[in-house]
């Protein structure tokens, strides 16, 4: 999907400062989403992606008060585990919070390939499955912006193929801004325009990924792209 190139952004974030104790983990850190753009996020283990995520999505109370975080008042979260309500049935877990949505909980459902299963319990349903209605639930509500903190990091690997080619169609259709934090540099290839390294609390490196869709490892240009973020990331390839 072609980012919007329209001069508002989505998400703008100047000089964002968060410590633990004395330890700066987001050290003075500038981000922009334009409105639409699917951006990637990699980084090592403890760089500071969730923390990051936790403070676009407004959960964490404690960010440094000199920075600015603007982001728009409609964001949606998903996170590796579905986080589903195992009291609820599917439908009702999409709809939690949202009046007279009973049809387009139904339609979220449809697009996540899950009709027919609106009266199910969460735990009848595979892990992927339950991804798919976290998914649901997070569309339904037509958000600006998209936060995604490994979502498919427990999915076995066909699973998560289908999830990525799912996600694209849904971003296709609905054009939030993507924020997605993943370890897998090849996902993060395949799915977003752009794709953001953060390492000692800063982004270090913004690749543009402008390889055409479908897109798959065999492409010519994918290999350089992940030298490139594999270097960035401190992998020797
Ligand atoms: N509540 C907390 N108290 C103290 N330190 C914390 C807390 N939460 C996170 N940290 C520290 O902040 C740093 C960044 O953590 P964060 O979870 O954002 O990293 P991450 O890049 O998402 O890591 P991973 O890829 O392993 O999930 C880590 O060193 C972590 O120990």
């Amino acid at each position: 999907m072609a980012p919007n190139t329209s001069l508002v952004t989505t998400v703008q974030v100047r000089n964002l400062v968060r410590r633990y104790d004395e330890r700066a983990v987001l050290d003075g850190l500038d981000l922009d989403i334009a409105p639409g753009e699917f951006v990637a996020l990699l980084g090592k283990s403890g760089s500071g992606k969730s923390t990051l995520l936790r403070a676009l999505a407004g959960l964490d109370p404690d960010v440094d008060g000199s920075g600015e975080v603007a982001v728009p008042a409609n964001v949606s979260v998903v996170f590796q585990d579905s986080r589903l309500l195992p009291w609820a049935r599917v439908l009702d877990n999409v709809v939690l919070g949202l009046s007279g949505a009973e049809e387009r909980g139904r339609r979220s459902l449809d697009e996540v390939g899950l009709a027919g299963r609106e009266k199910a319990w969460p735990n009848e349903l595979s892990g992927g499955e339950q991804q798919r209605v976290a998914l649901a639930r997070s569309l339904v509500r037509e958000p600006e912006l998209l936060l995604a903190d490994e979502p498919f990091g427990a999915l076995d690997a066909l699973t998560r193929l289908k999830m990525h080619a799912l996600l694209r169609q849904l971003c296709a259709a609905h054009q939030p801004a993507v924020l997605l934090v993943t370890h897998d540099v090849d996902e993060a290839i395949v799915l977003a325009d752009r794709v953001i390294v953060l390492d000692a609390g800063r982004i270090v490196t913004s690749e543009i990924i402008d390889l055409s869709a479908p897109r798959s490892a065999a492409d010519p240009g994918f290999a350089a792209i992940r030298a490139r973020l594999l270097d960035a990331l401190g992998v020797l390839v």
